[in-house]
């Protein structure tokens, strides 16, 4: 896992790193515009000598790093001027001595934007503290008009590091390299949109500054896939989880199948699936590896369903199942019964104004609330709940003890007090029944043994993984829940 924090607290590792540890702040600056400059020079050597480039400086140290960039750039015989607005007198001393470093090399220190076709944001880093008015308003509208290529230093400025908004304005990024970590403001809409393409650069900070940070977030990557165990060769199809997954109703009857088939995509060894008997003939045609219980909603057998309950070792319980006392109750019996769940969709809906079911819920329980779900359990406007994801999923975590992934383009996880966002997926993935996928992929990973916290986490990164792989296939716009499915199995591989 890696670490995502707020801008307020990368300032304090800063100072930590700066004060405590004693690295000069000018060596980190010194390895923080040379990953930037590399960027730059990866990027455009190709038509080095065809183009200009202009780095927009800031008089913090945001813009110190500019003023270095911008000189790394120029010995690399880059065709580049720098343009600083604010009044020198009253900038950091790393910017001073920046800005007399270059007077002395030669690099042309020019008083007006020119249409450069790179442009290098240096105006404001994780150091902007108020909205953005004024002549850095107008200076921002008119970087963001041009048709340039714009590479923005830690973070693009009139990013909040701390939440993802926007003060006032913004420059809108083709790349961002951030340092030491990934901010809170890179990784959450809208900010995650102003950054463009997202490069973290180790620049040196030692890992007891990050004991400075309030909180630390984190995000999963490749490497924890290994957190998913691997399949053991002396085994049976019981060995890989019995899967209970209640899904479907009388007139739905796609949701079961859709997350069955990312239950068995994942790894699961048995699914049964649980659903209206409507949809038994539909089902199994669809998917015949699945076996299948049926109810009626005249008369519920309670008894037949506790059966169910019994065989499984972990239950999916709501993709399509509508909202009704029988359904209700079918939620309810799985919380009683304290085997692993996850809850989805209807699962929540049915219990979302009912606190006496709330009260039981339990460590084991995984919920996968998107906004609108989330909006009917905790009683909060969807804009109020997207505006401050973390502080909800935190919030519904800790006050009932269950696991939360809250679903929207940037999801949040909510585990035992820790928040994890995941990085992974696309705008494709804003399609029908792909959240039934997820919970076939959440429970199947349980099913296999995977650490169930971690399932919570490594569900929603298998599936954005998937879905960025099925993007790539059939494009974001043409892609379809089935899409997904069909490559989890790239990504959970033997
Ligand atoms: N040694 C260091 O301290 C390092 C700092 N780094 C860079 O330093 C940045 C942080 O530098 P600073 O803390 O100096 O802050 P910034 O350079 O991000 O901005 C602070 C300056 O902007 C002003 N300001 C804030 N909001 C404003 C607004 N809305 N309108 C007008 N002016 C506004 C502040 O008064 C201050 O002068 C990081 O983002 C990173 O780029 C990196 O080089 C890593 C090492
Ligand atoms: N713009 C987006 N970028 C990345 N992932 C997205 C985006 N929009 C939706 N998703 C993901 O797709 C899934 C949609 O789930 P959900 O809304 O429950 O769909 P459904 O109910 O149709 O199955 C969630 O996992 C969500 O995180
Ligand atoms: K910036």
């Amino acid at each position: 896992m890696e670490n995502i924090v707020k801008g307020t607290d990368m300032k304090k590792i800063d100072s930590y790193t700066i004060n405590e540890i004693g690295i000069p702040s000018l060596v980190l600056m010194e390895r923080a515009a040379k990953s930037v400059a590399d960027l730059i020079d990866k990027n455009e050597r190709k038509q080095k000598n065809n183009i200009t480039i202009q780095v927009i400086a800031g008089i913090g140290n945001n813009g110190a790093d500019g003023v270095a960039i911008g000189r790394m750039l120029y010995l690399l015989g880059y065709n580049i001027c720098i343009f600083v607005i604010g009044d020198k007198e009253r900038a950091t001393e790393e910017f001073k001595t920046q800005l007399s470093i270059v007077e002395k090399i030669g690099v042309p220190v020019v008083s007006s934007v020119i249409d450069a076709d790179v442009v290098v944001d240096a105006l404001f880093g994780i150091g902007l503290s108020r909205d953005i008015t004024g002549t850095y308003e107008q200076l921002i509208s008119e970087i963001n008009k041009m048709k340039n290529i714009i590479y923005a230093v830690d973070i693009p400025s009139g990013i909040n590091g701390d939440t993802g908004e926007v003060m006032g304005c913004a420059i809108k990024a083709n790349y961002t390299v951030t340092f030491g970590c990934h901010k809170i403001g890179t990784v959450l809409y809208p900010g995650a949109d102003y950054c463009g393409q997202v490069e973290v650069s180790d620049i040196g900070y030692p890992v007891q500054s990050y004991n400075e940070a309030s909180e630390i977030l984190e995000y999963a990557g490749v490497d924890d896939l290994k957190m998913i165990p691997k399949r053991a060769n002396y085994s049976n199809k019981g060995t890989f989880g019995k899967i209970l997954i209640v899904a479907g109703s009388r007139d739905i009857s796609g949701a079961a199948v859709l997350c069955a088939k990312a239950a068995f995509r994942a790894g699961a060894g048995l699914v049964r699936i649980f659903t209206h008997e409507n949809n038994r003939d539909i089902i199994a045609k669809l998917i015949p590896e699945a076996m299948i219980n049926t109810y009626n909603t005249e008369k519920f057998n309670k008894k037949a369903f506790e059966a169910c309950l019994n065989w499984c070792d972990v239950v999916a319980v709501g993709p399509g199942i509508g909202i009704g006392t029988i359904q209700q109750m079918i939620v309810e019996q799985v919380i009683e019964s304290k085997i692993p769940a996850v809850i989805d969709a209807d699962g929540i809906n049915n219990i979302a104004a009912d606190e006496r079911v709330k009260k039981n819920f339990h460590k084991k329980l995984i919920l996968t609330p998107h906004l609108g779900e989330m909006s009917r359990l905790i009683n909060k406007p969807v804009k109020e709940i997207a505006e401050n994801l973390i502080y909800y999923a935190k919030e519904l975590n800790y006050r009932y003890g269950a696991n939360v992934v809250l679903k929207d383009a940037r999801t949040v996880i909510a585990t035992d007090g820790q928040i994890y966002i995941n990085l992974s997926g696309n705008n494709g993935m804003a399609t029908a029944g792909s959240g039934d996928a997820l919970t076939g992929i959440i429970s199947a990973l349980i099913g296999i043994g995977c650490d169930f916290e971690k399932a919570a986490v490594m569900g929603p990164y298998v599936h954005g993984l998937a879905g960025d792989m099925a993007a790539h296939k059939v494009s974001k716009t043409g892609l379809m829940a089935t899409d997904i499915i069909e490559e989890i199995k790239s990504v959970i591989t033997d």
